[in-house]
């Protein structure tokens, strides 16, 4: 069964590398005169390097003498490989083109990515098309399977089975499974979620965890189940706990939890070795790559103390030897793919030039030329379409039978709380004056996205004058809509299906306040980065004027349907609860 590969070599790339090796012909390129950060032996060295087709073919004293490479003078600076993201969720807004373009430039060269929009947008097939095209990028997209849909949604299980899961797996891009998100069903005996990580295991691939908080016995049972790395550590002996117990230990620094301050200052004088520990910035929020990408990770880390040669090797070498292919990247030596970062010093992670498969492809932060990807027609995620019949305002009212319901209290911008609140009723057993009558309670619904059915919900500590927002974008790949004035979520989401999907806030007047089209399937948007940093930036400051107390909306969004996080989640089946995976309230039928 084939394990991970990077890129394959043919016998003439072979005969190539090996006569550039020797002497005998030239190369195409050379960096020369640099000093070469050698993640293997942990040193910096003097050393030019000697690049052909795609490869590294030298490193040592040789000076190029020749007239045909092209020669790049890195005298006074140091020469790193190109950096390793190794858990990426490339759709916070913007879409996985538009994310490989901007990490590229900072010198990512490679990223491990999540495929759950795409899996919960596309159809099986079109996903392997996806990673097809996709891998002709120079960065490389490589990819991990979900299991479960990290929602409760029975009726889109069947996309995360074994047989799309068992297919998929034999993409040569495909490096693992997970997150395993719904862990608790895998280790309770799913039989799909056991067939489809072992199958993983059988080919030599990765099983990757999603344990936050679990205790030390639980992360036993996880681990004897096959977790090989874990990326939920929130301090210091949490991440230790899973490098004790051969858990791959994967540092995150993320726009969501930011913890590295927390982890790094008493994890530094505590771990003795280091070569099972990887970084990453866990699927940042746009804002957070104005600041760089995984370049931040290095640089932040060093700041709090990390030996800097460490720095890098946790996001170079480390990396690649936990997915097997360090003889093909994260390093720089004979036979790797030549992914390079030139640097102005080691304090400074940004590089000034990054080679990726042996060709410059950004300076100074700009890609050279713009990246030659998949469009999205072709690809298969068209922008959402309208209803065929009116938006009622009536499809946000909330009924029970009993004298309270379930609120859902959002305490940060992922975890909610469970909030018995009494409510009063009509005749017909809907909730009368509950939202009305309190200052920071809104509506919540989700609604299918054909409206044949909708879970309705009442949320605390979302925001205090909210009339209507709606939005395509969400875990579940359904609409939530939320606001305090039925009619104006009608509003709002009338509006997001004109534009093709996206996030919209109305007024009580129903004026749009702020409008983000997201048109790749309603999930993501075709906008640059730097065009999502300024709406996401608008979208807090609109929120924040309407009483929203936190700091991340944008993961509100998408994880109010999401099944992972605690207490109270939105579902096809009904308000569900995360530890007792009960529905609390069902959802209704619309049609
Ligand atoms: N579990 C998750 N699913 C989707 N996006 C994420 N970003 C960070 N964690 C995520």
């Amino acid at each position: 069964m084939a394990a991970n590969t990077v890129r394959s070599i043919t016998e003439q790339e072979w005969g190539r590398l090996v006569a550039c090796a020797k002497g005998q012909t030239e190369p195409d390129l050379v960096v020369q005169g640099g000093t070469i950060l050698n993640v293997y032996s942990g040193e910096l060295m003097e050393a030019n390097l000697w690049v052909v087709g795609n490869r590294i073919a030298y490193l040592g004293p040789r000076v190029y003498e020749g007239t045909q490479a092209q020669v790049i003078d890195a005298r006074g600076k140091v020469v790193s490989p190109g950096y390793i993201e190794p858990h990426a969720h490339p759709f916070q807004l913007y879409n996985p083109m538009r994310y490989a373009e901007t990490i590229l430039a900072r010198g990512t060269t490679l990223s491990v990515n999540d495929n759950l929009m795409l899996v919960l947008g596309m159809e099986f097939a079109q996903v392997g098309r996806f990673f097809e095209l996709m891998a002709q990028l120079p960065i490389k997209m490589i990819w991990g399977l979900r299991l479960d849909p990290q929602a409760h949604l029975p009726e889109k299980k069947h996309k995360f089975g074994h047989i799309p899961v068992s297919r998929l797996l034999k993409n040569p891009y495909v490096w693992q499974v997970g997150e395993v998100t719904d862990w608790k069903s895998w280790i309770d005996g799913d039989e799909e979620m056991r067939d489809n990580a072992l199958t993983a295991r059988a080919m030599h691939k990765r099983v990757e965890g999603h344990a936050a908080g679990v205790s030390w016995d639980t992360l036993n049972v996880l681990t004897a189940a096959g977790v090989t790395a874990d990326h939920e550590a929130i301090n210091a002996e949490e991440a230790l706990r899973r490098l004790r117990l051969g858990v791959w230990t994967t540092l995150r620094h993320s726009s969501l939890r930011p913890d590295f301050p927390q982890i790094l200052p008493e994890l530094i004088p505590q771990v003795k070795n280091w070569s099972r520990v990887m970084m990453t910035t866990d699927g940042p929020t746009p804002e957070y790559l104005q600041n760089g990408y995984t370049d931040f990770l290095i640089r932040h880390a060093i700041e709090l103390g990390m030996d800097p040669i460490t720095a890098y090797q946790l996001v170079t070498i480390n990396p690649a030897t936990y997915y097997g292919v360090d003889a093909e990247i994260g390093g720089l030596a004979p036979g790797r793919i030549a992914d390079i970062n030139v640097l102005s010093n080691l304090l400074n992670p940004t590089p000034e030039l990054v080679i990726a498969e042996g060709r410059i492809v950004a300076r100074d932060g700009e890609l050279v030329e713009p990246l030659k990807g998949p469009s999205w027609a072709e690809i298969g995620m068209p922008p959402v379409k309208k209803l065929g019949s009116p938006i009622q305002p009536n499809w946000f009212d909330v009924y029970t039978d009993g004298d309270t319901f379930p609120v859902m209290r959002l305490s940060n911008p992922a975890i909610t709380r469970r909030e018995e609140m009494p409510v009063e009723k009509d005749a017909s057993g809907r909730v009368v004056g509950l939202v009305e009558n309190s200052e920071d309670l809104c509506y919540v619904s989700l609604l299918q996205r054909e409206a044949e059915w909708v879970c309705n919900g009442v949320i605390q500590h979302f925001a205090t004058s909210l009339a209507g927002l709606a939005s395509s974008y969400t875990g579940a790949r359904e609409y939530l809509v939320l606001g305090r004035d039925k009619k104006a979520m009608a509003a709002a989401l009338e509006r997001v299906q004109e534009i093709g999907g996206g996030i919209v806030i109305v007024d009580e007047n129903h004026n749009v306040i702020y409008e983000l089209p997201l048109i790749i399937g309603g999930s993501m948007g075709d906008q640059t980065v730097e065009e999502l940093v300024k709406a996401s930036r608008e979208l807090l400051a609109v929120l924040k004027e309407l009483g929203h107390p936190h700091y991340d909306p944008i993961y509100t969004l998408l994880f109010l349907s999401s099944a992972h996080l605690p207490e109270v989640r939105l579902s096809s089946q009904g308000l569900f609860e995360m530890k007792t995976k009960r529905v609390l309230h069902p959802s209704r039928t619309l049609r």
